[in-house]
């Protein structure tokens, strides 16, 4: 398989990032999201309709999405585990959801409360749903390289819950390193694995960075053919059920390698910078984008 020459980049900022920093305002994200636009991001998960007990930084998604100026070729998304959750995105216009299960029974009790198999049923009604409104659903298996709770996952495991999501209508699934624990051959052969029953193509990656091995597990899944990657603008973030987890991987680093391989992205290294270094700004702490601080 040759390398690709173009990758699609899935921004996690305003979400998986935000939602794991000291909250911010509504307005601070409408600026960090039009910025990340600005910058050339074409996808940009904006928010998620949970519990606002649960992950209360995301509490103001509705409000969020009823302000959002939408910049024309832009998708803007949300998380939804259930048809709740999706019935307040589609109200307030959201263009995309996303539906997120575990190959971890421990942590998909955590972080939604229930079992693999009870959140398969509550994703059933969401996609019949989101069918009928033609709303593109997008699958998150989280896990896929270890859990915080049950240790080593297997491999079998993620292509069992991936092919699930899939069949029920998933057009993308995306693979979750939630905690970042995950070497490039352990990578590599998971991928493998999900790709004998959800196509390459449809395959993203989600790679946390707590180890520092996220760009090297993707430099050895780019060779797969792989060519979509969540990440988060100056590396915010980390998640609320896996305790010590740093965010993704940061959008800056990722952009600057596949730059470097000659892979475009269309995103502006530059802005992409400063739009990293502002919200950093704004939550009080250093931006962990190694490219931005060297270049800022
Ligand atoms: C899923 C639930 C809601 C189940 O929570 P539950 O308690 O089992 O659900 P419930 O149906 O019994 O409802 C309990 C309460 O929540 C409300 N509720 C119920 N649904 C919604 C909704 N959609 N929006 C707003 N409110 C909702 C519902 O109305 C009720 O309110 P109350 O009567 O107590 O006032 C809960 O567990 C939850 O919100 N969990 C948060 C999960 C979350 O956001 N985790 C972080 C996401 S990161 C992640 O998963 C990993 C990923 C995707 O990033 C990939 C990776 O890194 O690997």
């Amino acid at each position: 398989m040759m390398m690709p020459s173009q990758a699609n980049i899935v921004e996690m900022g305003a979400r998986d990032g935000l939602q794991n920093e000291v909250a911010v305002t509504t307005d601070a994200k409408l600026t960090l999201i039009a910025n990340l636009a600005e910058a050339g991001i074409k996808k940009i998960e904006a928010g998620s309709f949970v519990s606002p007990k649960w992950v209360p930084q995301m509490a103001d998604s509705a409000e969020l999405f009823r302000q959002l100026p939408r910049q024309q070729g832009v998708t803007y998304s949300a998380l939804t585990p259930n048809l709740k959750g999706f019935e307040i995105a589609q109200s307030v216009g959201v263009d995309e959801v996303a539906i997120f299960g575990s190959a971890s029974e421990s942590f998909s009790q955590k972080n939604i409360n229930c079992s693999i198999e009870e959140s398969i049923e509550r994703f059933t009604p969401l996609m019949q749903k989101a069918k009928q409104q033609n709303i593109p659903v997008r699958g998150y298996v989280s896990c896929v390289l270890g859990c915080p709770y049950e240790g080593h996952i297997n491999a079998s495991e993620v292509a069992r819950v991936s092919e699930i999501l899939y069949k029920m209508g998933c057009y993308q699934i995306s693979l979750g390193d939630t905690i970042g624990v995950g070497t490039p051959l352990d990578a590599r052969k998971m991928v493998e694995q999900v790709a004998n029953v959800v196509p390459i193509d449809q395959i993203a990656l989600h790679f946390h960075d707590t180890y520092g091995q996220a760009l090297a597990n993707i430099q050895a899944c780019l060779a797969l053919g792989v060519n979509t990657f969540d990440s988060s603008v100056a590396g915010l973030g980390g998640c609320p059920y896996a305790k010590g987890a740093s965010g993704n991987l940061a959008t800056e680093d990722l952009v600057y390698m596949l730059h470097g391989m000659g892979i475009d992205t269309g995103i502006d290294l530059t802005k992409l910078i400063a739009a990293g270094n502002q919200i950093s700004q704004i939550i009080g702490r250093q931006n962990n984008s190694k490219v931005a601080n060297a270049l800022s």
